[in-house]
């Protein structure tokens, strides 16, 4: 039978590899914040065991803080990721809690029942409110929730059940120290070993997860306004344009370049010229419907493709769009700033010659005319025209 010294040292062992391999996996993705929270979190039940291994003389009570204090370093790395940004006054509620937990267990010092009630019953605690974080997010991935309930869960069961048995079971009710009470503490430790490899891996797949997830939107994103770029747009809208000629939909698109935009760089420089495009990328967030895909094409210029909307209803979408923009007056260093914007309408109309590139040329025309006849306005194209379709990509 194993001794609770011998316990103590492999899950000794495998924390210190735990943290180890996370500090090493932190410094290697400097992005993904969580990681490094969690490392922190092993940190303090490391020297939570470490506590614990040197009480007496050491009082009991400062190893039950550290431990469960990994606990709360763990939860708020959790919650990093899911908002995947530093969340504030982190030291402020560790230190707060930290205090609290002090307090309680020195009080409950000489009590060892008590304090390990205390104890497992925050980590129970803990554990529901850890799965509940990753459950709020959508991970794309049911698996990973999934591990990481049973991770958690499993974890949180074994010190459900520890704290009913020092609770209600008269034998533990009695003990003075840990050998005394080995059935259950050598399951908890046993159990506290899978936990934390099992908890390491969730870390490092997470942390890729995220890496991935991070690689994708650089690849499809336009890093200024967020908006799809060029290449991600072309590849979604040959999709939506395939589908609206299968269900003989109409499909509309409106090519919109900002009026003047070099004059706004040349007088409030080319910050403020980021300002406005940012803002007008929200703009078209704003009056979008998650189904159209919006675009920055390149400069001040930009695209929204509309599926299912005629030509009628695309115009009164790009009028909207239009006249609201003239409205907006952006708040800038050198003082209040309001532009406006013109629009090149066109319409699919499931030719079969007809193709995106075809489209965006009929727009383009179009919104050459919105300039020429004196900007700030929309003007649709006239329809297919065959010459726009040389050379055009399929
Ligand atoms: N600030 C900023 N400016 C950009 C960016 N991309 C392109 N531009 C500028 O956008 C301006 C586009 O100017 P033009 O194409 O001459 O058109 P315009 O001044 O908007 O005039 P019209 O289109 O005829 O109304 C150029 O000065 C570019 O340098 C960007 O990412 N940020």
């Amino acid at each position: 039978m194993l001794d609770i010294k011998t316990l103590m040292l492999v899950l000794a062992l495998a924390t210190v590899v735990s943290v180890v391999g996370l500090l090493i996996a932190s410094l290697l993705n400097r992005q993904v914040l969580a990681i490094r929270y969690w490392a922190a979190g092993l940190a303090c039940f490391f020297t939570g065991l470490f506590l614990q291994v040197a009480s007496p003389p050491l009082p009991l009570w400062l190893s039950a803080v550290a431990i469960t204090q990994a606990y709360f370093v763990i939860w708020w790395g959790t919650r990093c990721y899911r908002f995947s940004q530093r969340l504030p006054r982190f030291w402020l509620v560790m230190m707060l809690i930290g205090l609290a937990q002090g307090l309680t267990f020195f009080i409950l010092s000489d009590s060892l029942r008590w304090s390990i009630v205390f104890h497992s019953s925050v980590a129970v605690v803990m554990c529901g409110l850890t799965i509940r974080e990753l459950w709020k997010l959508n991970l794309g991935q049911p698996l990973l929730p999934l591990f990481w309930t049973l991770l958690w869960g499993v974890h949180g069961l074994v010190y459900l059940r520890r704290t009913l048995l020092y609770l209600f079971d008269s034998h533990y009710s009695q003990v003075t120290s840990f050998e005394q009470a080995i059935e259950i503490e050598a399951l908890n430790y046993l159990e506290g070993t899978v936990f934390l490899y099992g908890f390491s891996l969730m870390c490092v797949i997470l942390t890729t997860l995220r890496l991935q997830q991070a690689l994708r939107r650089q690849a499809t994103r336009d890093p200024l306004t967020d908006l799809l770029n060029r290449r991600a747009f072309e590849e979604a809208a040959l999709n939506a344009l395939a589908l609206g000629r299968r269900g003989q939909r109409p499909l509309t698109l409106l090519l919109m370049d900002l009026d003047k935009f070099k004059s706004i760089n040349d007088q409030h420089g080319h910050k403020t010229g980021d300002q406005v495009l940012g803002a007008f990328a929200e703009h078209l967030h704003a009056h979008a419907r998650t189904a159209d895909l919006i675009c920055r094409f390149g400069g001040e210029e930009f695209v929204v493709l509309l599926p299912d909307t005629d030509r009628d209803q695309a115009q009164s979408m790009a009028e909207r769009i239009r006249r609201s923009w003239a409205e907006v007056v952006l708040d800038t260093p050198n003082g209040p700033l309001a532009t406006t914007v013109s629009i090149g309408l066109a319409q699919t109309c499931h030719d079969p010659a007809e193709t995106l590139y075809s489209l965006l040329e009929q727009a383009d025309q179009a919104l050459y005319r919105a300039k020429q006849n004196g900007r700030n306005r929309t003007e649709q194209a006239d329809g297919l025209r065959l010459s726009a379709l040389e050379g055009a990509i399929v």
